[in-house]
């Protein structure tokens, strides 16, 4: 039991507050906006799958530990991440209590679905206070809920919530700063019986349960309605089974022409700002080991990846945008046929999904697919989905070979981008197939998705999910990126080629010597040296790759020449082939340390991030031999 309960003059550590809900009841939102933290935020239900804890300052100036966890329907788990929930109420988490104090989160505009689970909360009989959040959207849609009478119901405090409005939790903090006070001269809460929660047999639970909630709602909010009409409305085109692909092609095809048609101003900011820098480095400097760290490993190699933040931004924006527009989960609706036709469980889109920004949530993600088998077959694909991390790979080989050439509305960079995307979707179904038919067969389990309100998403959404990202990528550039190219300039740099060498210095380097050995596996595929080096730190992200490239490229420069920018020098000096193969090789390439790691972790076992990596690293090859055999053939 909690010494801070019990003895209340001796407070060891911070009380602690979990927020138990609903999926997609804003809990995630709250515990942003209480604890100052960027957790993510969006319009479905499952997007929180681990348990986080942050800090917030009461107004008695009291710190309380403050948890975030994944929602559930109800206190009988079905999946891993409900699963979680269940465990940090219990106690059962290692070296952690039981939380002092429960804030049961309901969406204010569902309470017939989620006054269930807060009464099955309630039964637990420890110290609880209920958020009705989404006051803002229940107040715009006319609903009126008597709080007075759901706290007498409920028999504790119930408090108004807005977690997407900064102050909307101001109630909250003073209704926990009062409960919290109060905690320990509370009796029942030493010898009531929760702290093993004991819980009845589900089926005769569900019915009572149901029962009390339509009884209170009769008191409480008479006139609790159903989904808008506006929503049926839109749904009615956008889950059309002719309109509603075509509505989603769109999308997409939007998302891919902005990516370039949106991002060359800045991006060409940067990079003559990039190259500037290099310049005066050089101009300020005197030749040695110094100003080509500086010039040929920083600025080339590190700041050559930086080019790519806007591309990355804009693409996250739509994502941010569709995530909160309630959109998502549709989408899945439409899909779930092909998917089931491969043989992955409709639930596998959230997490497949998720890889699209990167594949270490989505595998996370799974946790909410119940069958382990279509669990493993997704966690397996998950890869395969084209993560923002092939973005700058992606960007720098179709500016530097494909032309900047309208196709009939699109352009044709777009359209490559777009058909790379698809490319890697659609090898994705293949090898789900495949596993499927090969490994483990299971039945083909529906898509049971709740459909979430639409909503204009929050401007305050969009601009911290937006920051995030930027602050991640600035991070990777300046720790591993930085660092992996560091060391490369350095291997790349030494031994020096002795005097009268007349080939490029680095050929006589470390790294110019492994380039040349992994020639020999790499040539059939069109791989220069070059490339091969650039491939060696890549293995721990896939952006390092053209952070590598800028650095030998820079190496390789002649004398005291400044070397141009990677773009324009690639266009000069590769064979379009090689670009098609090491295009092929990315849809697939199997090098990312901590996707390996999170497979590992996620599944218990070496076995599946071993196969995982075999079977990429053969598509990979295979995929770079024929695109590279084609486009010779073709004339590329
Ligand atoms: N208008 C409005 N939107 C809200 C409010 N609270 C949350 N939202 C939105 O509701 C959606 C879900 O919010 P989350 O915080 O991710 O929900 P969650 O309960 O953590 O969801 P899971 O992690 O999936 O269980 C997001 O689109 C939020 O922007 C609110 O008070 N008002
Ligand atoms: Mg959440």
């Amino acid at each position: 039991m909690n010494a801070a309960v019990l003895q209340p003059g001796l407070a060891t550590h911070p009380l602690s507050v979990a927020l138990v809900g609903n999926p997609n009841c804003g809990k995630t939102a709250l515990f942003n906006l209480l604890t100052g933290a960027r957790q993510k935020v969006a319009n479905y239900a499952g997007v929180t799958v681990e348990r986080k804890v942050g800090h917030a300052k009461l107004e008695n100036g009291r710190h309380v530990a403050v948890i975030d966890l994944p929602g559930t329907y109800s206190l009988h788990p079905a999946t891993a991440d409900e699963e979680v929930t269940l465990e940090v109420l219990e106690g059962r988490r290692a070296g952690e209590d039981v939380p002092d104090l429960l804030v049961a989160v309901a969406d204010a505009t569902n309470l017939r679905m989620n006054l269930r689970l807060v009464l099955e909360l309630k039964r637990l009989g420890r110290p609880m206070l209920v958020a009705l959040n989404m006051a803002d959207v229940a107040r715009a849609r006319g609903l009126s809920i008597d709080v007075q009478a759901l706290s007498d119901e409920l028999g504790c405090p119930v408090v108004e919530t807005i977690a997407v409005q900064s102050g909307g939790a101001d109630a909250l903090r003073a209704a926990l700063t009062h409960a919290l006070a109060r905690l320990p001269d509370e009796p029942s809460m030493l010898d009531s019986p929760s702290h093993g929660v004991a819980l009845a047999g589900p089926d005769a639970d569900v019915l009572s349960l149901q029962r009390e909630v339509r009884r209170i709602l009769a008191r409480v909010a008479p006139n609790a309605m159903q989904q808008p009409r506006f929503d049926q409305r839109l749904d009615a085109w956008v889950m059309h089974p002719v309109v509603g692909p075509l509505i989603l092609a769109a999308l997409l095809f939007v998302v891919f022409q902005a990516v370039f048609a949106w991002a060359s101003v800045p991006m060409d900011a940067i990079e003559a700002g990039m190259g500037w820098l290099g310049q005066w480095l050089t101009a300020h400097m005197d030749e040695g080991p110094l100003r080509s760290l500086l010039v040929d490993g920083a600025v080339a190699g590190a700041g050559g990846v930086l080019v790519f933040l806007p591309q990355i931004l804009i693409l996250f924006f739509f994502i941010l945008v569709l995530e909160d527009s309630g959109y998502l989960p549709r989408a899945a609706f439409l899909l779930d046929t092909l998917m089931g036709k491969v043989g992955l469980s409709g639930r596998a889109f959230i997490p497949l999904l998720s890889s699209f920004a990167c594949a270490v949530p989505g595998i996370m993600a799974t946790r909410s697919i119940v069958n382990w088998r279509d669990r493993l077959a997704t966690i397996m694909i998950a890869p395969l989905m084209t993560c923002s991390a092939r973005l700058p790979v992606y960007a720098l080989l179709i500016g530097a070979f494909i032309p900047d050439r309208a196709v009939g509305p699109f352009n044709l960079r777009g359209l490559t981008l777009f058909g790379l995307y698809v490319a890697g979707v659609l090898s994705a179904c293949l090898v789900a197939w495949s596993f499927k038919r090969i490994w483990m067969k299971s039945r083909y389990q529906p898509l049971m998705l709740e459909l979430p309100p639409y909503r204009v998403p929050s401007v305050r959404n969009l601009a911290l999910g937006l920051w995030e990202r930027a602050r991640i990528f600035m991070v990777r550039v300046g720790t591993i990126i930085f660092a992996l190219t560091v060391v490369l300039w350095f291997l790349a740099s030494y031994p020096e080629a002795p005097a009268g060498y007349t080939e490029p210095a680095i050929l006589h380097s470390f790294a110019g010597r492994i380039g040349q050995a992994m020639n020999v596996v790499f040539e059939p595929v069109g791989f220069n040296w070059q490339i091969c080096i650039a491939l060696v730190p890549g293995m721990a992200a896939r952006e390092v790759v053209v952070g590598a490239l800028g650095t030998v490229y820079s190496l390789s420069a002649a004398g005291d020449e400044v070397a141009d920018a990677l773009l324009p020098m690639l266009t000069q000096q590769w064979h379009p082939a090689t670009a098609w193969a090491l295009l092929a090789w990315f849809v697939f390439a199997p090098q990312c340390l901590s996707t390996l790691a999170t497979v590992k972790r996620e599944t218990n076992s070496w076995r599946y991030p071993l196969i995982m990596s075999a079977y990429l690293f053969g598509l990979a090859y295979a995929s770079a031999w024929v695109a590279f055999r084609v486009a010779n053939a073709v004339g590329a």
